[in-house]
């Protein structure tokens, strides 16, 4: 599962993360990270401390939470609160694995499974050279750079990376998800289902039998494989 999903931030949400991101403070990149990932990772983040990672968090899962795209292909369960990122001139994330289990911070010891990870991009390809967020598996390696405001969702298996920055400064806001279906080809037969299901009840129409039966079939899909 590779999905991109456009517009995920206004062009007034973009425009106050951008702000709060240049008036925030920057440490390093290496505090979220598991041993192998933090030998591979040389970024700055936002400080989970700090008042604007709580602030730009809750707008992006605000937005979320709206996105009808990001609930068909990810079929959320939980969400960590989302980080925020930036490599300069030089830095980069080599391969690296993110680890399966994570703590959500300030919940009393809950935690989540990463099933499905994203990249919200927060600054304009324009703005940049190199820093390609790459993901490698058995065909290759797969690269994507996407407009400010748009978010790529991958499966949390696979391995990647973000090229060296050679030029300008890329800000994101990164996260992980548990799915209520861990296995990522279910999640992929439910959204496929699910996208032709809106697309036919537009060509059709809601009480038609057959987008009726459909909409069944896909409730009954999600009965057998979701868990809460
Ligand atoms: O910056 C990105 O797009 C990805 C960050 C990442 O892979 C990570 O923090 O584990
Ligand atoms: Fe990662």
């Amino acid at each position: 599962m590779l999905i991109h999903i456009p517009g995920v931030l206004t062009p007034e949400e973009l425009a106050f993360c951008r702000k709060t991101l240049s008036e925030a403070d920057w440490s390093d990149g290496k505090v979220t990270a598991g041993q192998q990932s933090a030998k591979a990772k040389q970024n700055l983040q936002v400080p989970l401390d700090h008042p604007a990672h709580r602030a730009l968090g809750d707008l992006v899962l605000r937005a979320l939470g709206r996105n009808m795209l990001f609930n068909s292909a990810v079929a959320p369960l939980r969400v960590v609160p989302p980080l925020f990122n930036r490599y300069d001139v030089g830095m980069r994330f080599d391969t690296h694995v993110d680890n399966a289990i994570r703590p959500i911070p300030n919940s009393g010891g809950m935690r989540i499974r990463t099933d499905v990870s994203s990249t919200l991009f927060l600054t304009e390809p324009s703005e940049y050279d190199g820093g390609e967020l790459m993901m490698h598996d058995a065909s290759g390696t797969q690269e994507i750079k996407l407009p400010a405001g748009d978010m790529i969702v991958y499966d949390t298996t696979l391995l990647h990376s973000v090229a060296p920055i050679t030029k300008g400064s890329r800000w994101a806001s990164f996260f992980w998800t548990q799915s209520m279906v861990r296995d990522s080809a279910r999640r992929q037969i439910l959204f496929d289902l699910d996208q032709n299901i809106i697309d036919l009840r537009q060509r059709l129409a809601d009480n038609d039998p057959a987008v009726l039966n459909l909409v069944n079939v896909y409730h009954n899909l999600m009965r057998q494989w979701c868990e809460l």
